[in-house]
């Protein structure tokens, strides 16, 4: 079945017209612990600094005299169109952000034309997000120690509305987050991840633990493995993808099982100095060739940054802190408006590239600068 959702119609607030206006009205907002924990990476934030210089550091090769008129940034993924190709990335706890959490950013998300990615780690309940959602949503999982739970997570998730299963496999172990560290930071315990509760300890709770400290989930088991994807996508039904695939051999692998692959290095924050998804893009398209959907996220800010992506090979883009910023700038609004800007950027890059859609977007268009 093909569903579609509404062009973005709300226009940006006439001060917020980038993705990093709604950084400074977030850092303007947010208690200094919770901006900390949404912006922080690990150890050195090393990594964070290189995911968004490797689109830095891509030039665009733009043709002149297309005689392009309009431009077509609709991009379908398993049955979904959507009307331009970014999705939300999935993000813990977002009552640390605004008090509606992922309520506001479904619903922002819809009326912005972008698929959301619910965290297992959600304040609120699935069953409470698939209520508010009016646009189409993806589940991302943690796959727990506790099968049974597990299971459970993924049929409540289908029941609630999801169309797919995002298996997060980069974090067997949550990374050095020495802000959160500095800053003693865990979760509130009114805003304890809604799904999981009654199942065991709190993530955070054993603050004298330095790994159990932040929002490090002992629950979590580190010891996932491929036959965990298949049995996944035996039970649950729905589309699997495995988010957290920054190499060639691990993603022609999930082609191989029917895998979709999410490039991601979890935006820097698990392992510091791990590569730049885009920098191994082109080698990953190449070895998933065509079989399943490739999606990237980590350091993407503009529209520029998701040509080049998509140029490079990706079918689709997700963003993470970005929308957070938004959604603590001005709830479901401030969402919408965050990607409608970005909408704007990435039709303005298309008509400036001479490519009529998605499709004209290849390799030839992007080159290292020097
Ligand atoms: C505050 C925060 C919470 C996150 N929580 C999750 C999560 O629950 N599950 C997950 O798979 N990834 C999580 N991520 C990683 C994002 O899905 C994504 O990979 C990353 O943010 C992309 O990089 P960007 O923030 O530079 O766009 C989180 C990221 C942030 C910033
Ligand atoms: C155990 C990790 C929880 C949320 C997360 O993925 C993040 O903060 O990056």
């Amino acid at each position: 079945m093909t569903t579609s959702l509404p062009r973005p119609a709300t226009p940006p607030h006439p001060q917020r017209i980038t993705l990093a206006d709604f950084h400074d009205a977030a850092r303007d907002v947010l208690p200094a612990p919770a901006y900390d924990y949404l912006q922080g990476g690990a150890a050195d934030e090393r990594t964070v600094r290189w995911n968004a210089e490797a689109y830095e550091r891509l030039a665009l090769l733009p043709p002149v005299l297309t005689g392009t008129t309009d431009v077509d940034t609709r991009c379908t993924l398993y049955g979904t169109e959507l009307p331009a190709p970014v999705l939300l990335a999935p993000t813990a706890s977002h009552g640390l952000f605004h008090p509606d959490a992922e309520a506001a950013t479904v619903r922002g998300a819809a009326a912005g034309g972008a698929l959301t990615t619910v965290s297992t780690f959600s304040t609120l309940t699935l069953e409470e997000i698939g209520a508010a959602a009016t646009g189409p949503w993806w589940f991302q999982l943690y796959v727990q120690r506790d099968r049974a739970l597990t299971e459970d997570l993924v049929r409540r998730a289908r029941a609630a509305g999801a169309t797919a299963c995002v298996v997060t496999v980069d974090t067997p172990v949550t990374g050095l987050r020495e802000r959160d560290l500095r800053n003693g930071f865990a979760l509130p315990s009114h805003r304890m991840p809604a799904n999981l509760a009654g199942h065991g300890a709190e993530p955070g709770r054993n603050a004298a633990d330095p790994a159990h400290r932040g929002i490090h989930d002992p629950r979590i088991d580190p010891a996932v493995g491929w036959s965990d994807l298949e049995w996944l996508r035996s039970i649950s039904g729905l589309p699997v993808l495995a988010k957290g695939i920054v190499r060639p051999d691990d993603a022609r692998r999930a082609a191989e099982f029917g895998i979709g692959v999410w490039m991601s290095n979890h935006g820097g924050r698990n392992l510091d100095t791990a590569i730049a998804p885009l920098v191994t893009l082109p080698a990953v398209a190449e070895a998933v060739a065509g079989r399943v959907p490739v999606l990237i996220d980590g350091g993407i800010r503009r529209g520029t940054d998701v040509v080049k992506a998509l140029a490079l090979g990706a079918d689709a883009v997700a963003i993470g802190r970005p929308y957070v910023w938004s959604l603590a700038a001005g709830g479901a609004e401030g969402v919408t408006a965050a990607l409608s800007a970005l909408h704007r950027e990435i039709e303005l890059a298309l008509a400036l590239l001479g490519a009529p859609d998605l499709a004209a977007l290849t390799p030839d268009l992007v080159r290292p600068p020097w």
